[in-house]
């Protein structure tokens, strides 16, 4: 099954389809980024993210440490190196939730990876979830819909695009193409 990557803008439904694939796919190995933004309300360091400080961030860039990383509406976002190669050497399939610069990345680094875009139904919709999850500030926000912009325009760029209608199906639609190939 090997690597996946998944990108697709904020508030889409990346987070939510990924927790929906390990519910019932315990075997599937999800990487922990690390990144410079806080944590929110209910994340936990380790879990959702390794949340590190600039400079931390910028030693294990100079020291080689990720795969790739980016910088996403001011902060940096990593994927450690050393725990993914060791799960795709286990055979253990990987899937990397990463945003479109990355994702090039990991394409130039890895070309046998498949890649998946998660699109919203509509624009709008895409509006609705990320103002609905109220998590970020008006003017994150804005800036994040900046990147959904151009984020939307590279779905082209990914070999399958998968809508994120329901869930449930979403998730199920994703698990189909890392078992396939
Ligand atoms: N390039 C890269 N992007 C990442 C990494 N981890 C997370 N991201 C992306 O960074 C963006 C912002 O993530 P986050 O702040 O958690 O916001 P959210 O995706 O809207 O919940 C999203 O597009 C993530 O997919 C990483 O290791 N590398
Ligand atoms: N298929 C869906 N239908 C309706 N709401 C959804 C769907 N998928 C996710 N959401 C909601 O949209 C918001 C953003 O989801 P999230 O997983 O945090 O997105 P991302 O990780 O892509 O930024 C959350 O409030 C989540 O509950």
């Amino acid at each position: 099954m090997g690597l996946t990557v998944l990108s697709g803008p904020s508030g889409v439904g990346k987070g939510t389809v990924v927790a929906a694939v390990r519910e019932r796919h315990p075997e599937v190995w999800v990487s922990v980024s690390a990144t410079t933004r806080s944590p929110r309300p209910g994340e936990t360091d380790d879990v959702e993210y390794h949340f590190v400080d600039a400079e931390e961030f910028a030693r294990m860039v100079k020291s080689g440490e990720f795969v790739e990383h980016a910088m996403f509406a001011g902060h940096a976002y990593g994927t450690p190196r050393g725990p993914l190669q060791e799960r795709l050497a286990e055979g253990v399939p990987c899937l990397l939730e990463i945003e479109l610069l990355g994702a090039r990345q990991v394409r130039s680094a890895m070309p046998t990876a498949r890649f998946v875009f998660l699109a919203p139904p509509t624009f709008e919709e895409l509006v609705r979830r990320l103002t609905g999850r109220g998590t970020e500030s008006p003017e994150v926000i804005a800036r994040r819909l900046d990147r959904a912009r151009i984020e939307l325009a590279a779905e082209t760029e990914f070999d399958h695009v998968v809508v994120n209608d329901d869930v449930r199906a979403a998730a199920a639609r994703l698990v189909a193409l890392m078992i396939a190939s």
